[in-house]
């Protein structure tokens, strides 16, 4: 095969798959003749997920999917629910055939009726029973069963969710993904319930139906052909009820997002003064969801009414019709109440089937929304090394240098705005270089592309950790070789311990307070009164900037990576915290054994970096160390520092 050359996905048995949408850059890509790549066989391989041609195939493939895993996960409970449905819904219509024989027995004279009456009775207590016991068993199966999916849905898709390329949130809001493992999952959870009702209720239907027509079929006949006038009723009760309660929770959603942006920024809020105002934003919002309401009620009650006028009116005629049928003798009393009952109780059951029906379809497109989650598949870029080449990749990290070399780079979301722009620079293993520069140059997207965050589009330029593509590492290998601390230390809401857990989840308590020791937090840590099982608040809401850095710090010394990334790690710290965090950063720079990467806002902390990289626009304007860069005369680095010595004085 040729060096280069682009596999189809169908001819491709990669190791690893490769996930890029990036086919105009594919074609335009021009190989280079370089020594390094005819070092290993490797292919590039392309995926990207089929899009779905037609809404009620995707459903369907969906529902199938959802029922698979459902049968999977509980095969036992769900068989043992659907049959105790189908039980359910024939034991209700049969009670009309004790109706109508008890009901003839009445007729029979007081003799008849004390000798056999209480069989009937017994009949009926029997069935009673037996709706109970099969009622209690479709409930709990299917509501077990609809647990069981809800867990098992809401683990598969989170787990989806957090393997996914980083430029996938750069698109998805994280709100939006977040409510979907709720709000989705919580529908197919509800449909997965309500079939087992609607299941039930067929079967009532079906089986009311039967008996019907086995005990009078002139008058069964004439109920059923009356069912479409019913069903036509309740049908347009059921579309005005939707209608309005889909406009009365989009009305709310509005509503709602005033009540959730105030209180996750209720610091602003407060700082402004803006209580009251967004008390009545809220109010004002609330409006539309009243009308809606008043609207809402008044339609449900008329067409309540109308359903139930069409209702009486087939039970006039019925009555009307199964009384000619006795008058001609081709019907008796109790077989015409036990055709009127059964088809009456079938027909309920048909109605009710009918308003569970958009729960159950809820769920099932609810599915479809939630397995496009779970069965995306992360798209990054990748070279498959030779097996052998591979694991020799994994094993040895960061030997000698990462070198950029001529790299081009713009985000996935804003393809024409230029970022790195032919940026090359070699960072030798185990020094210090440092990136500087204005706002907005690129020095994070460097720290970005290192960690894996974003790829550099095939033909753009290489990365290339110890003279091997950075592309032939997976995500993970790089990042489990990486330490970054980051300008907005983030930490999860948990123990301080914990959060430096974070960094090794094997380590010891011992190993977990060096690492606070070596970061200057063990100190502050030992007079919190819990020590390092302080709580410390949503994203680390109950310690200081500082505090948190160092924590941050803590967990990256814990990892002891080999390359160690600090992207402005002390720029939003005072004097004092900045002097503790910065003799942490530069104890875990000391190791020799450390390639550091660091952006630093303040010059004066990276006045020892062994290369400083000056960057303006994506270019790299000037390298070399301190001392070198401060001998060149109107110098980019040389006026940098002079700018912010001069602002200190100030
Ligand atoms: N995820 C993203 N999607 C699109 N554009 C981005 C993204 N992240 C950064 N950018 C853009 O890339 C450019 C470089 O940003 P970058 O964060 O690398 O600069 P920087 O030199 O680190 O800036 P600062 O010193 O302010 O942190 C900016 O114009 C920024 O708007």
């Amino acid at each position: 095969m040729d060096e280069g050359e682009v596999l189809a996905p169908s001819t491709a048995d990669a190791i690893v798959p490769v996930f890029l949408d990036r086919k105009n850059s594919l074609e335009n890509e021009q190989p280079k003749e370089e020594s390094w790549r005819s070092k290993v066989a490797r292919r590039i391989m392309f995926w990207k997920s089929a899009p779905n041609s037609d809404k009620q195939s995707a459903n369907l493939h969906s529902f199938r999917k959802l029922i698979a895993m459902e049968f999977r996960g509980s095969p036992f409970i769900l068989s043992f629910g659907l049959l105790a449905a189908i039980l359910e819904g024939a034991v209700l219509p049969s009670f009309a055939i004790i109706f109508g024989k008890n009901f003839n027995l009445f007729t029979e004279g007081a003799h008849a009726i004390q000798s056999t009456t209480w069989k009937y009775s017994l009949a009926f207590f029997a069935l009673g029973v037996g709706v109970n016991i099969l009622a209690y068993i479709r409930v709990s199966t299917f509501g077990v069963a609809s647990e069981k999916l809800a867990k098992n849905l809401r683990t598969a898709a989170f787990s989806s969710l957090v393997k996914q390329e980083v430029s996938f949130f750069d698109v998805q809001k994280s709100g939006e993904l977040a409510n979907r493992l709720s709000s989705d999952v919580s529908l197919i959870q509800t449909g997965l319930a309500k079939a087992g009702q609607y299941i039930m209720n067929v079967s009532q239907c079906v089986v009311g139906v039967i008996i019907g027509l086995a005990f009078g079929p002139a008058l069964a006949g004439v109920l059923i052909a009356l069912s479409p006038l019913i069903a036509l009723s309740g049908a347009v009760e059921m579309m005005q009820l939707s209608g309005s309660v889909k406009k009365g929770s989009e009305a709310y959603n509005i509503a709602g997002s005033v009540v959730s942006e105030t209180l996750s920024n209720i610091r602003t809020t407060k700082a402004f003064c803006a209580e009251d105002y967004e008390a009545s934003r809220y109010k004002e919002r609330l409006g539309p969801v009243y009308k809606t309401g008043v609207v809402k009620y008044n339609k449900e009650g008329l067409f309540l009414g109308f359903s139930m006028l069409t209702i009486y009116s087939v039970y006039a005629l019925a009555f009307w019709w199964g009384g000619t049928l006795i008058a001609r003798h081709s019907l008796n009393s109790g077989d015409m109440l036990t055709v009127f009952f059964s088809v009456v109780i079938g027909f309920v059951g048909l109605g009710q089937a009918a308003q569970v029906w958009p729960d159950v379809t809820k769920g099932i497109s609810a599915s479809e929304t939630l397995f496009e989650i779970i069965s995306r598949q992360p798209i990054y870029r990748q070279i498959c090394a030779l097996p052998e080449e591979k694991e020799n990749a994994q094993s040895i990290f960061l030997e000698h240098s990462i070198e950029f070399d001529h790299v081009c780079f713009a985000y996935p979301t804003r393809k024409d705005a230029i970022i790195l722009k032919d940026f090359s620079m070699t960072i030798p293993a185990g020094k210090t270089v440092a990136l500087v520069g204005p706002s907005g140059s690129g020095k994070s997207t460097i720290v970005s592309l290192l960690a894996r965050f974003y790829d550099v589009e095939p033909g753009n330029g290489e990365i290339r950790i110890d003279s091997r593509s950075i592309y032939e590492y997976t995500p993970e290998q790089i990042r489990a070789n990486i330490g970054l601390v980051s300008q907005e230390p983030v930490l999860f809401s948990g123990t301080i311990e914990d959060n430096i857990r974070y960094g090794n989840r094997e380590a010891t308590i011992e190993q977990i307070q060096a690492a606070a020791k070596a970061s200057n937090a063990h100190n502050f840590i030992m007079n919190l009164p819990d020590k390092y099982q302080t709580q410390v608040g949503d994203r680390g809401i109950q310690l200081s900037g500082g505090q948190k850095q160092r924590i941050a710090i803590a967990r990256a010394i814990l990892k002891d990576p080999r390359l160690l990334l600090l992207d402005e790690a002390t720029s939003a710290l005072d004097a004092e915290s900045e002097s503790l965090v910065q003799e942490a950063l530069d104890r875990l720079m000391e190791d020799s054994k450390r390639t550091t990467v660091v952006i630093a806002h303040r010059l004066t902390t990276v006045r020892n970096a062994f290369l400083i990289a000056v960057l303006e626009n994506g270019v790299l304007v000037e390298a070399g160390n301190h001392d070198t860069l401060m001998s060149k005369k109107d110098g980019i680095y040389r006026n940098l520092v002079h700018r912010q010595v001069f602002s200190d004085k100030q």
